[in-house]
Order: C-alpha cells, then structure tokens, then sequence
C-alpha cells in the first residue's frame, strides 16, 4: 500500500485541473464556532464538498485509528476470492460486494471496485457476519466507526446552528444514535490494473444517498464536474487527497432534507497512473438519516429515505443507458446551472 500521496494523478508532468474545496476545522466546530458554522453553511451550499481538518486533538486519534483499519482490510482484500464470496450477502448495508456489480465510469464499462460494508451496530451482528480479521481488531473498528459518526454529527448540528433550526427540526434529530438507519462504513479497494480486466473501470459518476459522505483517501481517484462544464463536455476536476483531511460531501438524503439548500454534487472515480502497480484505497462513512425520515426527493415525490436507499441502489446495479431514463442516479443535478460551483486551480 502507498503511504505517500503521488503528487499527480499522471504518470508524466502534465497539468492537472484541481478542485479548490474550502477547509473546514473540526475543532472549531467541535467549540460550536459561529465564524467557522457559518464557512461549513457556505461550503454546503456552494460547493457541497469540503475538507475537514481531523489533526487536532479534539479529533480524538480519528486519523490514526484510519491508519489502522486500513491496515487491517488491506490484508483482508488479499484472501482468496472464495473467501471473500462467503460474506456476500446481498446487502447494500453490510458485508462484501464483488467487482463489477455496478456501471463504470465509461460508457458500456463495469465498475473497478470491491466492497466491504460494516453496517450501523453490525460488528455485532450474528447474522451476516463479518469476517474474522475485522473482529478480531473489533475495539479498534468500533472506535473508528463511532469517531467518524461524531464527527459527523458535528457537522450537521453545525449545519442546523449555522441555519437557524430548532427541536425535531435540526439535522442531528433525524439522526439520532437512538434510531436505527441504514448508515454504514464501507472500505473500498479499486484493483490494480494487474488484476482487474480493462473493461473495470473506476465507479461511475453519481450522487450519494447518505447526508454526509465522510471519505478518507489517501490516493487520487476522485473527481468533481469542473466549474461551468456542461454535461456533455465531459470535463472533470481531480480532488487532491490532503493528509489529516477527511473530505466531506453532501449527499441527496441532505440536499432534500434541506429542501435543496446543500448542494449534493456529483462525482465519481477514474483510475490514475499509480494503479497501474498499486491497488487505490478508500473509506467512506455513510452517514444516513434514521428509517422512516420524509423528505421531497427530486422527481418530486415525498418519500422515505429508505425508499429512496432502495431505488438509488437499483439504479446504481442498472444499465448506463438505464440510468439515463429518470433524475435518480445524479439526484436531479446534472444541468450545467446546476451543478458544481466549485473553483479549480491547475497544479503541474
Ligand atoms: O473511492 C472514492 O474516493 C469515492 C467513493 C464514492 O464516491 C462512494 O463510495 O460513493
Ligand atoms: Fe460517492
């Protein structure tokens, strides 16, 4: 595994288009900073992505446990397939999801990434279990999983200050520890180009389902629509990866809870130059509301974001061409006024 981040996505010394996302300070939200709620709002509306600065101690060892959980799953994505196949449940929550399940990131591709899912309380679960080598470092995913989740929290209580709300009507309501949901951490490995086929490429553009996607990666990969682009320009910006830094979205359970104040943006991943030799890695924390929450979704329907869950993941399984037929896979975001504000600066 690489421990030091390229500084390019290329293999050669061309530009690279990158998107310039806002820092936000976790410790400083964490002391329910006005000034700095205020900057999160802003990011959330204009940009829908941002960095967290999880480096101070307010973080509570967050990115070493990272460092750690890595560790662990790396090794675990080395076992044999017919070992891995046995935590294939079929569940979009918890356990292993094979390559190629889901569209790629060009047209008629297969996507380039193996899954495995921990859901919420689902280190304990007797059903659907997860393999031994998680469990055996249980404490440590454990703590991972719920330094995350606080953070994420954080977040969105600070969202809720910064906008005014009160009572049931602050986000962290709709997502409270008490009430269970579909929130899940999901450690990704996107193959080496020496073992994967060609036609595995990447995970195709999309939103997410969840409210907040709090995403730890140490490689390049991930990529937002650049500013101003239209649709069928095709033109995409590289997120850098920044060490201490989680990166941060907004997703559509949000931007619809919100009545479409967050922005949730569309991104996706494309294999870089250091996946020709090295597997890319990253980890997501799903954070999503608890069952049964309605929100406005983008076709216009009032739905519950479980029902929402169920058909964002059909389509993610469906054809490209399937997928271009209804708002679901982008969330309703793809015209060009719609979508990323984000600013971009090249770096060569
Ligand atoms: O692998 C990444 O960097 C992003 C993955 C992602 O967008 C997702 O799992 O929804
Ligand atoms: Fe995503």
């Amino acid at each position: 595994m690489p421990h030091q981040i390229s500084p390019s996505p290329y293999a050669d010394d061309r530009e690279c288009s990158v998107a310039e996302l806002q820092t936000i300070s976790f410790a400083k939200l964490a002391s329910c900073d006005p000034e700095e709620q205020h900057r999160l709002m802003i990011a959330a509306e204009q940009d829908g992505f941002f960095y967290l600065n999880i480096s101070d101690l307010e973080s509570k060892g967050l990115w070493s446990d990272y460092q750690g959980v890595l560790d662990v799953m790396a090794s675990w994505f080395e076992t044999p397939m017919e070992e891995k196949v046995k935590f294939a449940y079929g569940s979009d929550v918890q356990g292993y999801k094979p390559l190629g399940l889901q569209t790629g990131a060009t047209e008629k591709s297969k996507d380039g990434f193996e899954t495995l899912r921990v859901a919420q309380q689902g280190l304990d679960w007797t059903v659907k279990p997860l393999p031994g080598q998680v469990l055996a470092s249980k404490e440590l995913f454990n703590d991972f999983i719920n330094k995350s989740r606080m953070h994420v929290l954080s977040i969105l209580s600070s969202l809720s200050d910064a906008t005014g709300l009160e009572g049931e009507e602050r986000y962290e309501r709709s997502h409270r520890d008490d009430g269970p949901s579909n929130s899940s951490m999901t450690f990704h490995r996107y193959p080496s180009r020496k073992v994967r086929d060609s036609d595995n490429v990447g995970h195709n553009k999309h939103t997410d389902i969840s409210s907040i996607a709090f995403l730890f990666a140490q490689q390049w990969g991930l990529q937002v629509p650049a500013r101003g682009a239209q649709p069928e320009d095709d033109a995409w910006d590289w997120v850098q990866p920044k060490a201490g830094h989680a990166i941060c979205n907004v997703g559509d359970s949000l931007r619809f809870l919100s009545g479409m104040r967050f922005r949730s943006v569309l991104h996706r991943v494309m294999p870089v130059a250091e996946m020709e030799h090295s597997h890319r890695y990253s980890i997501a924390y799903f954070c999503r509301p608890v069952h049964g929450t309605m929100f406005r979704d983008s076709e216009g329907r009032m739905i519950s974001c479980d029902t929402w869950f169920s058909h964002k993941f059909d389509i993610y399984r469906a054809t490209h061409e399937e997928q271009r037929k209804n708002t679901i896979l982008t969330g309703g975001i793809e015209s060009a006024e719609s979508r990323s504000r984000i600013h971009s600066s090249v770096v060569v």
